[in-house]
């Protein structure tokens, strides 16, 4: 899809997450109702998908407004479940201007036989990843265990979230990315789920 051009924040914003739950969808990162979407607008508000529904057949409807703090603009409309994490992360890193949450099953199968990390070296797309000069390099991803209550999960990824280089995984579910602006976060999105697809197809071969 062409990217639209347009000097409304919103329109661009909630274009971008589209487009973003397409590409997701292609790669089967959010298969049935799995993932979630963000972008932050100038204002401060945040636009995220609505909870539910298909990632990859989004449309306008599908993309809603939070304050920062994860309230509904619109009273009765249905924020992603995980709003507050990905709150958390616009709080965090103000340069951040989008974030990405898929459910691969690299990232669901690795973080299931991974303790509190998966360490990724040597690979030449850990360049990707912000301030990366060489593929050699160990890089810690941290895994969280799963939580659905949402605002403990964001308690136990906050202590963390400074020394994050790649994002995180949550154990069996699926792991969060975020970057300056869309093209960002599905670059980096893109480059860490290739090296957990990479880890996948060695242990496979070593078992
Ligand atoms: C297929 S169930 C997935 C959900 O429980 C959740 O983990 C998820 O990623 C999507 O939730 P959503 O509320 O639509 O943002
Ligand atoms: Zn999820």
């Amino acid at each position: 899809m062409d990217k639209v051009i347009s000097s409304d924040p919103r329109a661009v914003a909630v274009d971008d997450i589209i487009a973003a739950g397409r590409r997701m969808d292609r790669f089967g990162w959010v298969p049935a109702t799995a993932g979630n979407i963000s972008c932050r607008l100038p204002d401060g508000l945040i636009a995220i998908t609505r909870s539910g529904g298909h990632k990859g057949m989004l449309t306008p409807h599908g993309v809603i407004e939070v304050t920062a703090d994860g309230t509904p603009v619109h009273a009765g409309d249905r924020p992603s479940a995980e709003t507050l994490l990905h709150c958390q992360i616009y709080a965090a890193f103000p340069r951040t201007g989008a974030v990405l949450h898929g459910h691969s099953v690299a990232s669901t199968v690795l973080s299931m036989l991974a303790d509190d990390a998966l360490v990724l070296s040597g690979y030449e797309v850990l360049k990707v990843f912000e301030g990366q000069k060489t593929h050699d390099v160990s890089l810690r991803l941290p895994v969280f265990d799963n939580d659905q209550d949402i605002a403990r999960l964001a308690q136990a990824v906050a202590p963390h979230l400074a020394e994050m280089h790649m994002g995180y995984v949550i154990r069996g579910h699926g792991v969060y990315v975020w970057g300056d602006d869309m093209d960002m976060a599905l670059a980096r999105l893109e480059g860490l789920e290739f090296l957990l697809a990479c880890e996948l197809e060695k242990r496979k071969i070593r078992a």
